[in-house]
């Protein structure tokens, strides 16, 4: 039975479906190092923000499959190294989104309003009313950075309580900001006009201090600024100078450049600012939502399926995964076939997607066909996560062509390796939707299923050679069990193609290629 590690609290709606499938262990407050010490025995890691996922901890995690990440950032997971160790990596993209929302927009109004140091001045024995006057958001403009799922609805809702809105998401089309009520904004005009800003995009490179010290010189000193999103998207230390010199009127900060927040001068601030411990997904119902998301695509890869939110092998869902299924496979059989025709090492593969292949939709079979390549000297370490990233390592040029009009069958998937041997081709297509079928090696159209062991001639097409080539492997106690030649003109050259029973016995392919009229022999196992 697989093993399940968990290493962040989970909703047990999570754990109860992982326990269909695997041993779950549940160990939270893990260190680095023993974590280090113990991935190695699980097949599958499921976490929340409070682990950092490391390279060190991936190459510790000798049998990992599967990283679970029950929310929507996958900052605290080192996705290029999962991905060269072939681990998929999930996420919820959209289990905490309302959760997350309505915490922003709980802190615009706590902020306005002064709820947290009213309430603990009440709790104090204090009755101040005057400390804690306000401000309406009724007419206000709300800047949104970042217009996605997040974004979207905090804009909806802040809409509908009557304030006016801006946006900065340089990703998002004008259409989809209008539909939202949003004028699409440059950051800088928007910084400016903002009564209160709230920030909704992902931690990268570049929106790392997108908010600094000049950015904040640009605000209003009556605006406010709302992060839910990530920790240091706004520079800590000029926040807190902008706010205690008076540059802006508040702040209020769910996400911290360093998780827990240590000792830091946004402490000290009054009731400027509030603070919270990284509750945006902290609802009963997200928790539940992204414990199920994750866990069900736990349990789906360690049964082999495809997940639906895998954030390193883009485009593989399963709708597109269901539609192209006998394709993938197919394209495996095609990539692990020419790879072995090519011999030596493979420099570049072209793969040329035909018929109804040829729409976008069919990118993850040349992904496939890569896998199949990979296989010989990979086996079971190549997978669809990392079959790209193997081929670039190695070199391996990728040439990728659509041909729609190519109509002699459905779809058909034609590919050719060339390496330090030659260059080698093969064309395969679905009989009847699934049954796979070569019809073309090297350019000379045949019909035939592959099977497990097969042996492939070139050859002059003459009398008798047939014959010969029987004799010799039966000398060999070789059975055949099909064999089909394929030519484009009579007497030239042909290729032969017959599935054997067992693997072909060493030495035989030397013998093969001194019968005179045969160029050159191969044997495939598949
Ligand atoms: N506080 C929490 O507990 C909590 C909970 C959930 C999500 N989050 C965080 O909220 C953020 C938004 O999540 P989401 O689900 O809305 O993501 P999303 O992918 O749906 O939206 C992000 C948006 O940011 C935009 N964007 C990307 N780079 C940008 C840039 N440089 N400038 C401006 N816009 C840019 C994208 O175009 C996209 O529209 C993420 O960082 C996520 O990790 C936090
Ligand atoms: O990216 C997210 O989903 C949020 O930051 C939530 O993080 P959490 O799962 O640790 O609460």
């Amino acid at each position: 039975m697989s093993k399940v590690l968990v290493s962040d609290p989970i909703d047990q709606a999570g754990i109860d479906i992982l326990t269909q499938v695997a041993t779950v262990d549940v160990k939270t407050g893990l260190t680095p190092a023993e974590l280090i010490e113990i991935i190695g025995e699980y097949d599958a890691l499921m976490i929340r923000s409070g682990t950092r996922v490391t390279q060190e901890i991936i190459e510790a995690g000798t049998g990992l499959k599967i990283i679970g990440r029950a929310g929507v950032g996958v900052d605290n997971v080192d996705v290029p190294a999962a991905t060269r160790r072939g681990i998929v990596v999930v996420n919820s993209p959209e289990g905490n989104t309302i959760a997350a929302a309505e915490h922003a927009l709980a802190m615009m109004l706590s902020l306005s309003r002064h709820i947290p140091d009213a309430n603990a001045s009440v709790k104090s024995g204090e009755w101040d009313r005057k400390t804690f006057v306000g401000a309406e958001v009724y007419k206000k403009t709300l800047g949104v950075v970042g217009l996605g799922k997040i974004g979207s609805h905090v804009a909806t809702v802040a809409r509908a309580m009557g304030m006016k809105l801006l946006a900065y998401d340089p990703f998002i089309s004008t259409e989809r900001a209008e539909q939202l009520g949003c004028q699409l904004v440059e950051i800088d005009l928007l910084m400016q006009q903002a009564d209160y800003i709230t920030l909704h995009i992902p931690k990268t490179p570049e929106t790392t201090h997108l908010i600094n010290a000049k950015s904040l010189a640009k605000m209003k000193p009556t605006a406010r600024i709302i992060n839910c999103a990530r920790g240091g998207i706004i520079d800590e230390a000029a926040l807190a100078v902008a706010i205690k010199e008076g540059q802006i009127k508040g702040a209020a900060l769910d996400v911290f450049e360093s998780e827990p927040l240590g000792e830091s001068d946004l402490r000290s601030l009054g009731k400027e600012i509030i603070l919270t411990p990284h509750l945006g997904a902290s609802t009963t119902e997200a928790q539940v939502n992204v414990a199920i998301d994750v866990a069900e695509q736990i349990r789906d890869v360690l049964l082999g399926l495809p997940a639906r939110s895998a954030v390193n092998i883009p485009g593989f869902g399963p709708d597109v995964l269901e539609e192209l299924k006998p394709y993938m496979q197919l394209a495996e059989t095609l990539g692990n076939l020419v790879g072995q025709l090519a011999g030596g090492r493979v420099e570049s593969l072209t793969v040329r997607l035909q018929g109804e292949l040829a729409s976008n939709k069919s990118q993850p079979l040349v992904v496939a066909s890569l896998k199949g390549l990979l296989y010989q000297a990979l086996r079971e370490r190549v997978n669809y996560v990392n079959a790209s990233i193997e081929a670039k390592e190695r070199g391996i040029r990728v040439i990728e062509t659509r041909d729609a009009s190519a109509r002699d069958y459905a779809g058909s998937l034609h590919l050719e390796a060339t390496g330090t041997l030659g260059t080698h081709s093969v064309t395969g297509a679905l009989l009847g939707d699934k049954e796979i079928h070569l019809t073309d090696v090297d350019g000379f159209p045949i019909n035939v299923p592959p099977t497990k062991y097969m042996l492939f001639t070139l050859h002059r097409d003459m009398p008798g050679i047939i014959g010969k080539l029987g004799s010799l492997l039966g000398s060999f106690n070789v059975n055949i069990a099909s064999m089909q030649v394929g030519r484009k003109i009579v007497r030239g050259d042909a290729v032969m193609a017959l599935s054997i029973d067992d693997p072909l016995p060493d030495g035989i392919l030397a013998e093969i290629v001194k019968v005179s009229g045969i160029r050159d022999a191969y044997t495939v196992t598949l």
